[in-house]
C-alpha cells in the first residue's frame, strides 16, 4: 500500500494576492475573522484567488470495537448497526443537518458486527465483523489495517466534489480514540479519556484503567501505523486513508469531533502537510478534544457543546466555510463600490 503524497499549500506570491483580494473587500481589515483565515486557506488549497466549493459530501464510517466487552460504553454494541439503519432511513441527527446544509451523505460499513445483506445505499467495505479486544491482542492485523486504509483511499476517487466532511459511528470508539491520542501526543492518560456516551465517573475510571492496561500490554507499539492497528478501529483506519487521499486530491477536509480528530492525529504523523487542507468544524465537549486541537495547533470554528460525532459538527460548520468562499467571490471591493478605503496615514 502506497501512502498518498501530499503537497504543502504554502505559496507566498499567492498568499499575498489572496490577502490583497480579502483586504480590498468593503469591510474593515480583518473584520470577517475566521472566515478570512478560511478564505485564504481554501485559495491556497485550490491555488487560485477565486476559490469555489462544489458538491460537498459527508462520509460516515461505521465499525465495531472488541473493547466494548470491557464495559467501556454506556450503550450496547448493537446500537452501531441500528444507527446505520437509522442513517439509511434518514432519521439521525446527521441526516437532518446534512439536509439542512444541502450536502450529500454517504454511509460506509467499514466493519460493523452485523450482516446488512445487499443494501443499495450502504457502501460495503467491511474489513471484519468488528475489531478484536485490544486489551488482549491488537485490534486488527497489519493486513486488515492496510485493507482499511486502501478502501479509504479508493473511496475518495468516487466523490465528485472538492470538500469532504468526516463522520463516524461505532460504539466504543471514544476508547479507541483516547488510546490513539495518548500514544500520539504522549499526554497523561487522564487528559485523553472522556465520558463518551457515558455520564458516570465510575465508567470513566474504568475506561482509563482499560486503556492503561492495554498500553502496558502493547508497550512496544510506537509507529503511527502500529498505533492505528493496535488501538484503532476499522472506521478510524478507513478515515485515515480517506483523509490522506482527499488531501492528495487537494480537497478541503472538514474535521468533526474527538474520533475524527484521532484519525487525523495518525494521518498527520504520516503526512504532516495534511494539516494545510483541514478546516476544524468544532471543539467537542468530549474531554480531550480541546487538547487534541491544541496539539495540532488547530482553531475550531464552533464551540456549541456538541459531543455526538456522526459528522454533525462538520455539517453544521459547512455553511460557514461556504460563506468564506462566497464573500471572496461576491463582495464588492472598495473600488467597485466607490467606498473610501483605509486612509494612508493608518495604512
Ligand atoms: C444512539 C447513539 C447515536 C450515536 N451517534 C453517534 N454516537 C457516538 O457515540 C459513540 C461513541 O461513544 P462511546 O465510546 O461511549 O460508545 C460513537 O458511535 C459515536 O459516533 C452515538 C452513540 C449513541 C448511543
Ligand atoms: O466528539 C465526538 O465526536 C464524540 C464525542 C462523544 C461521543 N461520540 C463522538
Amino acid at each position: 500500500m502506497q501512502i498518498p503524497h501530499i503537497v504543502p499549500t504554502q505559496d507566498s506570491a499567492l498568499n499575498t494576492a489572496l490577502t490583497a483580494v480579502i483586504n480590498n473587500k468593503t469591510k474593515p481589515l480583518g473584520s470577517l475573522g475566521s472566515l478570512e483565515v478560511i478564505a485564504l486557506q481554501i485559495g491556497l488549497i485550490q491555488q487560485t484567488t477565486r476559490p469555489a466549493l462544489m458538491q460537498p459530501a459527508i462520509v460516515i464510517f461505521a465499525a465495531d470495537h472488541g473493547v466494548v466487552a470491557e464495559g467501556i460504553s454506556a450503550y450496547p454494541q448493537s446500537v452501531t448497526w441500528q444507527m446505520v439503519e437509522n442513517f439509511l432511513s434518514e432519521g439521525a441527527a446527521i441526516n437532518v443537518f446534512a439536509r439542512q446544509s444541502q450536502c450529500s451523505l454517504h454511509i460506509v460499513d467499514a466493519g460493523v458486527n452485523h450482516d446488512f445483506g445487499t443494501r443499495p445505499k450502504l457502501i460495503a467495505k467491511k474489513v471484519g465483523f468488528g475489531t478484536k479486544n485490544f486489551i488482549h491482542e491488537a485490534a486488527m492485523t497489519t493486513e486488515q489495517c492496510a485493507t482499511a486504509l486502501t478502501h479509504g483511499i479508493a473511496l475518495i476517487g468516487g466523490l465528485p466534489g472538492n470538500i469532504i466532511g468526516f463522520g463516524e459511528m461505532g460504539i466504543g470508539n471514544t476508547t479507541a480514540a483516547a488510546a490513539i491520542m495518548q500514544k500520539i501526543t504522549g499526554l497523561p492518560l487522564v487528559e485523553c479519556v472522556g465520558a463518551g456516551t457515558a455520564f458516570d465517573a465510575t465508567r470513566i475510571l474504568l475506561k482509563q484503567s482499560v486503556i492503561q492496561r492495554a498500553i502496558n500490554h502493547h508497550d512496544r507499539v510506537a509507529t503511527p501505523l502500529e498505533i492505528l492497528a493496535t488501538f484503532g478501529g476499522f472506521e478510524i483506519a478507513m478515515m485515515v486513508g480517506a483523509m490522506l487521499a482527499a488531501a492528495e486530491r487537494r480537497m478541503v477536509l472538514l474535521i468533526d469531533g474527538f474520533i475524527v480528530t484521532s484519525a487525523l492525529l495518525i494521518a498527520a504523523r504520516l503526512r504532516p502537510e495534511i494539516l494545510d487542507y483541514c478546516v476544524f468544524a468544532h471543539c467537542s465537549d468530549e474531554h480531550g478534544h480541546r487538547q487534541m486541537l491544541t496539539y495540532l495547533k488547530a482553531q475550531p470554528l464552533l464551540q456549541i457543546g456538541l459531543r455526538l460525532g456522526e459528522g454533525t459538527g462538520a455539517a453544521l460548520a459547512l455553511p460557514l466555510v461556504q460563506a468564506a468562499v462566497a464573500f471572496m467571490a461576491e463582495m464588492a471591493t472598495f473600488e467597485s463600490a466607490s467606498v473610501d478605503a483605509i486612509s494612508p496615514l493608518d495604512a
